[in-house]
């Protein structure tokens, strides 16, 4: 059997050729030598989407202090997250490829992987789509809320290579799936499955954070003012990063039972001296601990796989910094990896765009 969508989706395949899909996640360094992190962040903080200054500052800002200061110190940081798979970012998207390819029909899907920055490269999983002879391609960039410096990223990497070939199939992008249902789920079955016979202060969301300057250009007619603005979500922000994050913790609160005075939203990893969207997740941790509160459950629904940001820098240092600072009990809720109500999320979506 199967629902209504996958039963006309497999009449339209069967006369058009094949999908491909292409999963794109972030991007990794190849490994933890000083040398491959460098490698990694130059690619990455190169990139206009995420370090939006003019090329000469960028070049500079990258090249006088970023790789000769903070590639050994990120070296260090990646050492405490390296398993025998390698990075966890890099082997959870394979686990969801895999997981995703035993879900759907192999005659009419081929499945991909590709990272923005590094390997494997999106040059490479749209070459395996193309050897496949797919006639249309979904891309789904493995972030659940639209970013210029994320999805916008990928988009325009996905098109300036397509924008070479010959023949151009149908492209689509997957920009935003803060709201689909099964994404929500697999939150709210992670967080009861941590909340199960626990009894948290406060449940807060931690989402990667942004430079405002990034979030005000995307702004239609100045509607976007990083205020109050951001607490409603609609066709006027939709791209709009932090009404995104702020939906997204409305939407897993109510999965979850959670009441809205619970929820702290806070953004983390800012680089830089220019402002970042507030509040930042550090300055957050020091004013619940000053409010006494001692048990704090975390959140990061910015990420679909455990990797730096959520193993190091949450479960890691703002566990230390809220210990430290008086609190008594700081758990993360692990990602979505390539857990089952993830996969039929992916697979859902797949076949919502088919
Ligand atoms: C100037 C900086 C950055 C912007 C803008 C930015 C946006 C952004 N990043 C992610 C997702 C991830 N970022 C990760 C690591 C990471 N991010 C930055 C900087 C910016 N990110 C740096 C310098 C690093 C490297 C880590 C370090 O050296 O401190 C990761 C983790 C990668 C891993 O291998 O585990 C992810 C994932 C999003 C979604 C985003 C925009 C919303
Ligand atoms: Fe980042
Ligand atoms: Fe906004």
């Amino acid at each position: 059997m199967g629902s209504q969508s996958e039963i006309l989706n497999r009449a339209h395949m069967n006369k058009s050729g094949k999908t491909g899909v292409l999963l794109v996640n972030l991007g990794t360094p190849d490994s933890t030598a000083t040398g491959d992190v460098r490698k990694y962040l130059r690619e990455f903080l190169m990139d206009e989407r995420v370090i939006d200054i003019p090329y000469l500052n960028r070049w500079m800002l990258i090249n006088l202090i970023i790789a000769p200061f903070r590639a050994p110190k990120s070296a260090h940081e990646y050492r405490k997250l390296w398993t025998d798979r390698g990075s966890p970012l890099l082997f959870h998207t394979e686990d969801l490829r895999d997981r995703l390819i035993e879900k759907l029909d192999t005659k009419q899907y081929k499945v991909a992987i590709a990272m923005r920055y590094q390997s494997p490269s999106i040059e490479s999983g749209l070459e395996e789509l193309r050897k496949a002879h797919v006639t249309k391609i979904i891309v789904l960039p493995l972030f659940p809320q639209y970013a210029s410096a994320s999805t916008g990223s990928v988009q325009e990497k996905v098109m300036e290579i397509a924008s070479d070939w010959q023949i151009i199939p149908d492209i689509s992008f997957i920009s935003n799936f803060i709201e689909h249902p099964l994404f929500l789920e697999a939150w709210a079955e992670r967080g009861r499955a941590m909340m199960e016979g626990k009894n948290y202060d406060k449940i807060l969301f931690s989402y990667h954070g942004l430079p405002e300057r990034q979030i005000l250009k995307g702004s239609v007619d100045g509607y976007c003012q990083l205020g109050a603005c951001c607490n409603k979500y609609g066709a006027k922000n939709h791209y709009c990063y932090r009404a995104q994050c702020f939906q997204t913790t409305r939407l897993i609160c109510e999965k979850l039972g959670i009441p809205e005075e619970k929820a702290v939203n806070c953004f983390q990893s800012r680089l830089g001296k220019d402002p970042w969207v507030k509040p930042y997740t550090d300055e957050v941790i020091d004013d619940l601990a000053k409010q006494g509160v001692k048990k704090v459950l975390a959140f990061s629904p910015a990420f679909v796989a455990d990797c730096l940001e959520t193993t190091v820098e949450v479960a890691g240092e703002y566990r230390d910094k809220f210990l430290e600072a008086g609190g008594e009990e700081w758990d993360l809720v692990p990602s979505l990896n390539s857990e089952n109500t993830w996969v039929e999320c992916v697979k859902e979506m797949v076949l919502e765009h088919s």
